[in-house]
């Protein structure tokens, strides 16, 4: 997940910095206070005319696009706020240029053929999603992480943790997933009807429980203590406000590293090298498989980064280990969360889904066969999009008719596909029987970017399905979802990003009913 600067952050962040100027100026006679305050005119004045030359870029090119702002952070806010709508309106061509997270010039493309030469035919020209300073926003750890690495490093850590999302891990992973549903049932279900929650927050506590139980194995039931823990430490990683995220980038790359500035605490990194160093240990003793120990299987030395084939450091150990929290919490949350609304909103396709989930039980190959699930999956994700997808161009090349250089962006905003009727007969209508036939086919489709496509796509995708039907088959076992206190249609609620984390615009109240 990109990080995305808040403009509520912006102001904020202007005044820390001028007060401690002043501050700094007061106290250094008042003399001082001219130069001090005179150095931060002209540094200001230095960085707007800095920011208007960068902001000719595409005007030089002739691409047609709007006029950034440094209210808008370039073209920031107005393009993510709807997902590109009102600009595919402004400017119905293939290619239009924009400016994103500042001065960052970003091609956005609506033609999903187009979006998958770049994924896949081009990949060799477009091998990450960007190299911006957000990507190192965890400090020391980030060159480490999967969504980050590059080249061989990267392929490397992919194929290694590739078994953890096998067939037969899956079956097991069913079962501890099933059983956190009980322990989760017994805890966080409201004891009566009438309890409204927000779907999001109670999506968000099931979803990071699920990675951390099936990534660590380590049951609530059996030990919750330190199950709790997990989650506590877990869920710090998610405090990070924009602000503390901006002050972190504000340091030069060198710097974060050299210091280990990272935007969680001291506290938090020290528990995970220690939980992640006791399941390494624990397992060689018990035999007993999970994500960590499956990425300790080959432990390899940092010399040999750059030639091993399979393997990992102790240092991209616990990189994997937080950022599968991080690419695979609010993603899986929010999902969940839209699938629960939508579910509110219609009974009748509870019962339908009821109905299909009493023909078998809930194992691995029991909710194989319940393709409806998959294809509500599909649906959800197509109605409610919230993602984007970005490309970073390694060299210069052509796209959609266009001179890309090197360094600039390609930003594709899948709901002008998902939700033009070019690709989706009644687009605005909610009918998972839209994809019948074509429920599993996730990674290949044309015109549907749930989990992208190409090398870089999500690596969870099977992971994320298993999850979300079972939590889901579980649920309607037992409940009735209705919707709760004062919960807005289906068609007024809208994806947001807030930082690094998935909102919408309109909250998402729901209730459950225990079913006789
Ligand atoms: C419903 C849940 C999820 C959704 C919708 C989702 C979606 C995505 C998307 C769209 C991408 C980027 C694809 C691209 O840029 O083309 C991605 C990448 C990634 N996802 Fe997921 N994801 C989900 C769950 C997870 C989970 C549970 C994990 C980990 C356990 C995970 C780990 C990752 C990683 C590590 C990457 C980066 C892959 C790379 O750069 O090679 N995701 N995901």
């Amino acid at each position: 997940m990109e990080f995305i600067p808040s403009l509520q952050d912006i102001p904020e962040l202007s005044k820390d910095l001028l007060k401690s100027a002043v501050f700094y100026a007061k106290d250094n006679a008042p003399r001082k206070t001219y130069i001090v305050l005179a150095s931060f005119c002209g540094a200001a004045f230095l960085g707007y005319i800095w920011v208007k030359q960068k902001w000719k870029y595409w005007e030089r090119k002739g691409v047609p696009g709007p006029t950034p702002s440094f209210k808008d952070i370039g073209n920031t806010r107005s393009t993510f706020r709807d997902h590109g709508t009102q600009l595919g309106k402004d400017y119905p061509m293939d290619a239009v240029g924009i400016y994103i997270f500042g001065v960052t010039p970003a091609l956005v493309i609506r033609d999903p053929v187009i979006w998958k030469e770049v994924c896949v035919k081009k990949f060799h020209n477009f091998t990450t999603s960007g190299r911006s300073s957000a990507n190192y926003m965890f400090g020391k750890v980030s060159p480490d992480f999967l969504t980050v690495a590059e080249g061989p490093k990267w392929k490397r850590l992919r194929s290694t943790i590739a078994p953890f999302f096998s067939g037969n891990n899956l079956k097991d992973i069913c079962l501890i997933i099933n059983d956190l549903f009980d322990y989760f049932d017994d805890k966080f279900f409201p004891k009566d009807e009438l309890t409204s929650m927000d779907a999001k927050e109670f999506a968000s506590n099931f979803s990071l429980r699920a990675i951390l139980a099936s990534g660590f194995a380590i049951n609530p039931k059996e030990n919750e203590e330190l199950a709790e823990d997990l989650y506590k430490h877990a869920s710090i990683l998610f405090e990070i406000d924009g602000k503390q995220a901006m002050k972190t980038m504000m340091l030069p790359k060198w710097l974060r590293f050299k210091l280990n500035v990272t935007s969680y605490p001291h506290s938090t990194d020290v528990f995970f090298r220690k939980v992640i160093s006791d399941i390494i240990e624990n397992g060689k003793k018990t035999g007993k498989k999970n994500l960590i120990s499956l990425m300790a299987e080959k432990i390899i030395d940092e010399s040999e980064e750059l030639t091993a084939a399979k393997g990992m450091t102790e240092g991209e150990i616990l990189a994997q280990a937080l950022i599968f929290q991080f690419a695979g919490q609010d993603t899986t949350a929010t999902v969940l969360s839209f699938f629960l609304f939508a579910l509110s909103h219609q009974p009748e396709l509870q019962e339908e889904i009821r109905e299909l989930v009493a023909q078998t039980d809930l194992s691995y190959d029991g909710l194989k066969k319940v393709k409806y699930l998959d294809a509500c999956i599909k649906e959800t994700q197509r109605y409610f999009t919230f993602l984007f997808f970005l490309r970073e161009a390694d060299e210069d090349c052509e796209i959609a008719g266009v001179k890309v250089d090197k360094g600039s962006s390609i930003l594709f905003l899948p709901k002008s596909v998902h939700r033009s009727a070019d690709y989706y007969p009644y687009p605005d209508v909610f009918d998972p029987h839209r994809f019948d036939n074509n429920e599993s086919n996730t990674l290949q489709d044309d015109y549907w970017f749930g989990f992208g496509i190409g090398p870089r796509a999500c690596p969870a995708v099977r992971w994320a399905f298993v999850a979300i039907k079972i939590f889901i088959a579980n649920v309607l076992i037992k409940y009735d979802v209705l919707p709760g206190e004062d919960a807005p249609g289906m068609d007024e609620v809208n994806a947001r990003f807030r930082g690094t984390k998935v909102t919408t615009d309109k909250p998402m109240p729901i209730r459950f009913r225990k079913r006789a």
